[in-house]
């Protein structure tokens, strides 16, 4: 892992695989870091060049003051590929991750050759439902609303069975910076992607979980039927975050439709 300077922030990255590969960038979630898509990226590492970040508000990364917007979001995408001298890539994007990739793709076609978009839409949640989590978190702290978040981040087997990894998941959640996850709440609050959708390009593939409730498969596949030829998929023994609960069935959907794409 490494610290750059990207966007005038400073970006906690991983680059792995070597710049001969084709690229994957993988944009992670509200609340998460780039943790999240270790598994994924360590099936994937020996036929990909893998690029892992913390966005900005997140993990390592530098957190300026709110709000921010998905254009913010996208911005530090675009220059963290360029700093890497990255021509194009296949992003992967997980539920604000993938409203990033979305918005890069309508953005600069160019540079995204595949999209890989999970657990995301072109709309999630409400403006009453962001201002709700905002004043809850103002109030009492990520801690004191994590377990009701999480709920909707892992099936209830993941959560019973698996308390080790639950209670890491869950220090990650409340560890966020408070600034830098209100601020993304504002970009989600704002962000409303049915014309970006319309203008994909790229081939995408649209992956649901089947226990998730916050995107649940139905506005997912929503969204993929805005893309222009998505495909949809749903993992049935996930929720909203499959790159944690089933990493070896993303991986190869991802790897699978990549192939498919003419990029890998
Ligand atoms: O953490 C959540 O509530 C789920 C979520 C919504 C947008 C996002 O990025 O994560």
């Amino acid at each position: 892992m490494a610290f750059v300077q990207a966007n005038g922030l400073a970006f906690h990255v991983a680059d792995s695989g070597g710049p001969e590969k084709p690229a994957i960038v993988f944009s992670n979630s509200l609340g998460s870091d780039f943790r999240i898509w270790q598994e994924v990226a360590d099936r994937l590492g020996g036929r990909y060049r893998i690029l892992l970040y913390d966005k900005r508000g997140h993990g390592l990364s530098d957190a300026p003051p709110g709000p921010y917007t998905i254009d913010d979001h996208t911005d530090d995408l675009l220059a963290l590929l360029d700093h890497f001298g990255i021509a194009n890539a296949a992003v992967v994007g997980v539920s604000v991750g993938g409203m990033i990739a979305q918005r890069l793709a309508a953005r600069a076609p160019q540079r995204v050759k595949a999209l890989v978009l999970c657990s995301t839409a072109v709309k999630i949640g409400t403006a009453e439902s962001w201002a709700a989590r905002v004043e809850a978190i103002q109030a009492g702290g990520i801690a004191s609303i994590a377990d009701a978040i999480l709920v909707n981040w892992f099936t209830p087997g993941f959560r019973g069975e698996r308390t080790a990894d639950y209670a890491g998941w869950r220090n990650m959640l409340a560890r966020m910076p408070v600034e830098g996850y209100n601020a993304t709440c504002a970009a989600l609050r704002d962000a409303d992607l049915h014309v970006d959708a319309g203008g994909i390009a790229a081939p995408t593939l649209c992956v649901a979980g089947a226990h998730d409730g916050s995107t649940p498969p139905d506005l997912v596949r929503a969204t993929a039927d805005l893309i222009p030829g998505a495909r949809f998929t749903v993992i049935g023994d996930a929720a909203h975050i499959p790159s944690v609960e089933a990493p070896g069935v993303l991986a190869e959907l991802i790897d699978n439709h990549l192939r498919e794409a003419g990029h890998g």
